[in-house]
């Protein structure tokens, strides 16, 4: 395959190997230094998640975004010299830039440039798994790159020792990309739609079922793979890497007293999560739309939680999940240190349930919380069924969880957690 058709196949912007990034985190107007340096940090751990080497980073302060290069040309031109200095070959922005501002920054730093955008789309491209995310990464990432062709194709061009005398194939040549980009995008949308189809029919089946079930949702590296694993004993993928998750993963758990309900873990959030992607994930983050209530997991130790909390209900509301049930868990508290200003944040959070899924801490107290939940979602309930009602019987296990079945002179006696809705249907057997 030539390189041109593998640009457009994979939608790989990067098509330059780089491996020395030069980071410019970005102070706006009206921001403190502490939260922009937070930012940059969150920056640095993106950059080392896609396996690229951070030689050096620097603030930049901006008042209003230049249109043209996104900061001051001065600003650039000092920035571009650090880089070079120290043989950097990429340079990364933390912030959203046009493919206008893109293209005239790479001119003037005659090196690769991308944006945070670009970094997250890199590093989902990596994680992506199943068919579904798959398609939904390449997607967002051919989105991403309809408008920055030309950009590419100055990279090409670069790679292939210039193209001034080759100018008017190279126009005719990306005419003829951009149409081949979006039949791709085209062909990806329909694949997807299938895909889907066949997710909603899973749902459907297990709408059908009466477990209830919760979404596990937070920030990315929160813990949330973690909490899932601890509390089945399973081992879904859980590392000190942004991004680990992107795919929904559903296991059935039992609580002590037999109840049990589907908890499901979902993709991570971030601030400033690229258009494209939220619109590609928000089908995978509907198994929360669906779920029955929330656990909202949150890093106690990460300086940025209260940012980290707004951001993840900010999703949440964008998803139109507003009146669900929260549970708000705060992990890893064998980490926090006594004393430290991240101590604090646990007076901001008095309802929240305290765990470390790396000692079990607090974890029981997370199950009553959930079994307490569940009590008011299901109701339990003793009911006498005649022994001929074997129908009854039927449906009890088909649409609730049956804890007890005893065998009576007079009947079937019966222990069983269902619904309000089918606890109204069977209130001549209650006793
Ligand atoms: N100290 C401490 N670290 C924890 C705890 N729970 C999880 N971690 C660590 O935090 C990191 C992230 O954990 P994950 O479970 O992958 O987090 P996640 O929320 O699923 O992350 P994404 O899938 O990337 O959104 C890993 O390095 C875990 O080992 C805890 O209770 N205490
Ligand atoms: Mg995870």
């Amino acid at each position: 395959m030539s390189s041109d058709l593998e640009l457009v196949d994979n939608g790989n912007i990067l098509s330059e190997k780089c491996e020395a990034a030069f980071l410019v985190g970005i102070r706006e107007r009206g921001e403190s230094d502490i939260d922009a340096q937070e930012h940059l940090d969150e920056l640095k751990s993106l950059v080392d998640t896609m396996g690229i080497n951070v030689v050096d980073s620097e603030l930049a302060i901006i008042r209003e975004p230049n249109p043209k290069l996104f900061i001051g040309s001065g600003k650039l031109e000092e920035l571009v010299e650090k880089a070079k200095s120290i043989n950097a070959d990429l340079i990364i922005f933390d912030a959203e830039l046009s493919p206008r501002q893109q293209r005239n920054i790479e001119e003037q730093a005659g090196m690769t440039v991308i944006d945070r955008q670009e970094v997250i789309l890199d590093i989902f491209a990596d994680r992506a798994n199943t068919k579904e995310a798959t398609l939904q990464v390449q997607l967002a990432r051919l989105e991403y790159s309809l408008p920055r062709l030309t950009r590419a194709w100055t990279h090409l061009s670069r790679q292939r020792g210039g193209a001034k005398g080759n100018r008017g194939k190279g126009e005719t040549q990306l005419e003829s990309d951009r149409r081949m980009v979006l039949k791709y995008i085209t062909s990806l949308k329909k694949e997807i739609k299938e895909v889907k189809k066949t997710r909603e029919l899973m749902r459907k089946k297990r709408a059908e079922r009466p477990v209830p079930s919760a979404a596990i949702v937070g920030y990315t590296n929160a813990g949330k793979s973690s909490l899932l694993n601890f509390l089945t004993g399973s081992d879904v993928l859980a590392e000190d890497k942004l991004f680990a998750t992107l795919d929904p993963t559903s296991r059935k758990i039992s609580l002590p007293g037999g109840r049990e309900f589907i908890l499901t873990d979902t993709v991570g959030f971030i601030r400033k999560l690229p258009h494209d992607l939220v619109d590609a994930f928000k089908s995978t983050l509907e198994e929360a739309a669906f779920a029955d209530f929330i656990i909202h997991v949150l890093d106690i130790t990460n300086p940025n939680i209260m940012h980290h909390h707004t951001v993840t209900l900010e999703v949440l509301e964008d998803l139109g999940i507003k009146d669900k049930k929260i549970i708000t868990v705060l992990n890893k508290i064998d980490a926090l240190k006594e004393g430290s200003i991240e101590e604090l944040n646990l007076l901001k959070f008095p309802n929240a349930v305290k765990i470390s899924t790396y000692t079990g801490e607090g974890v029981d107290n997370l199950r009553e919380r959930v079994n307490t939940l569940l009590l008011e979602l299901h109701s339990e309930i003793k009911l006498l069924i005649p022994l001929d009602r074997w129908d009854i019987i039927a449906l009890l296990k088909r649409e609730g969880t049956v804890l007890k079945e005893e065998y009576m002179d007079n009947g079937i006696e019966v222990i069983v957690s269902v619904s309000n809705k089918i606890k109204s249907q069977l209130k001549e057997y209650i006793v």
